[in-house]
C-alpha cells in the first residue's frame, strides 16, 4: 500500500510512453534490477550493495522518522521471552534490520529463520515474526506485542530509516529524473484520490501516509541510510 502514492501517476497515465511498470513485492523486484530485467526499481535499499552499478533516483522513497507501523516483530511474548524469530520473505532491508537491532540494540540471541511462504499461523508461543506491508498491517490485530521496528531504530541511532528507494542499474538521462520526480509528486498531492482508488480497511490510510511513511529523501533520511549500509557492511549482511 505504501507504494500506491508513488506510482499513482503511472496508473493515472502519466510517462506511459517512457515506463512500462512491473509490480511484484520488494525481494522479487530487487532480484528483477540485480538480473538486469528491469532498468529502475523501488527497491529494499539493502539491494544496493549487491549492484554493480547503482544510481538513487529522484527525490522519493519509503522511509519513516520513528514508528512505520508497517514492519514490525510480532509476538505473543514480550521480546525477553523470544527464542525464534521468522524472517520475512518478501524482505531484504527489514529482515537486516531486525538483525542488526536485535544484536546491537536488544542485544538478544534468537535462532533467526527464513521462511518461503506465509508464516503468519507460526507467530506462536515464544516463536517470532518480522513481517512487512500490508500484512503487517494485519498482523497488528492479531499479536499482542509489537515491536516497531522504525520506532527502534530511532531509539537506537536518533536518525530516520529509509526501506527503499528508486534505484536505477544503468545511468539514466536527465530529464528524467526531473520528469520522474514529477510523477511521484501527482500521488502526494492527491493523497485522498490514491486512497478512494485503494479501499483497504485493515489500517487508515491517509494516517498511514501522513504520520507513518515519510516519502521525500531529506538529508537526514539519508543518513539514517548511510548509517544502515555502514552496518551492514560490519555485520556482513
Ligand atoms: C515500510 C515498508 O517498507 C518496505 C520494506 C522492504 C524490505 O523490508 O525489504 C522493502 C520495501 C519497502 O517498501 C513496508 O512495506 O511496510
Amino acid at each position: 500500500m505504501n507504494t500506491k502514492p508513488l506510482i499513482y501517476g503511472l496508473e493515472q497515465g502519466l510517462m506511459l510512453d517512457e515506463i512500462d511498470l512491473v509490480v511484484d513485492f520488494p525481494a522479487n523486484i530487487a532480484q528483477q534490477l540485480i538480473d538486469d530485467e528491469i532498468d529502475l526499481g523501488l527497491v529494499p535499499v539493502a539491494v544496493i550493495p549487491r549492484l554493480k552499478y547503482h544510481h538513487i533516483v529522484g527525490d522519493y522513497g519509503i522511509s519513516c522518522d520513528g514508528p512505520v507501523a508497517s514492519v514490525c516483530l510480532f509476538s505473543e511474548v514480550p521480546l525477553a521471552e523470544i527464542t525464534e524469530v521468522l524472517l520475512d520473505y518478501q524482505s531484504r532491508t527489514s529482515v537486516r534490520l531486525a538483525k542488526i537491532l536485535l544484536e546491537k540494540y536488544w542485544k538478544k540471541k534468537v535462532t533467526l529463520t527464513d521462511t518461503r511462504d506465509d508464516f503468519r499461523d507460526r507467530i506462536k508461543g515464544t516463536t517470532a515474526g518480522v513481517v512487512i506491508g500490508d500484512r503487517a498491517l494485519q498482523q497488528r490485530q492479531v499479536s499482542p506485542y509489537i515491536y516497531d521496528l522504525g520506532e527502534a531504530w530511532k531509539d537506537f541511532t536518533g536518525l530516520p530509516f529509509v526501506f527503499a528507494a528508486w534505484v536505477s542499474n544503468k545511468p539514466l538521462e536527465e530529464d528524467f529524473e526531473v520528469h520522474f520526480n514529477a510523477l511521484n509528486r501527482y500521488g502526494l498531492d492527491r493523497l485522498e484520490s490514491v486512497v478512494k482508488t485503494h479501499p483497504f480497511t485493515d489500517f487508515d490510510l491517509m494516517e498511514y501516509y501522513t504520520r507513518y511513511i515519510a516519502y521525500e529523501l531529506t538529508e537526514e533520511r539519508r543518513k539514517g541510510l548511510a548509517k544502515y549500509l555502514e552496518y551492514l557492511k560490519e555485520m556482513n549482511l
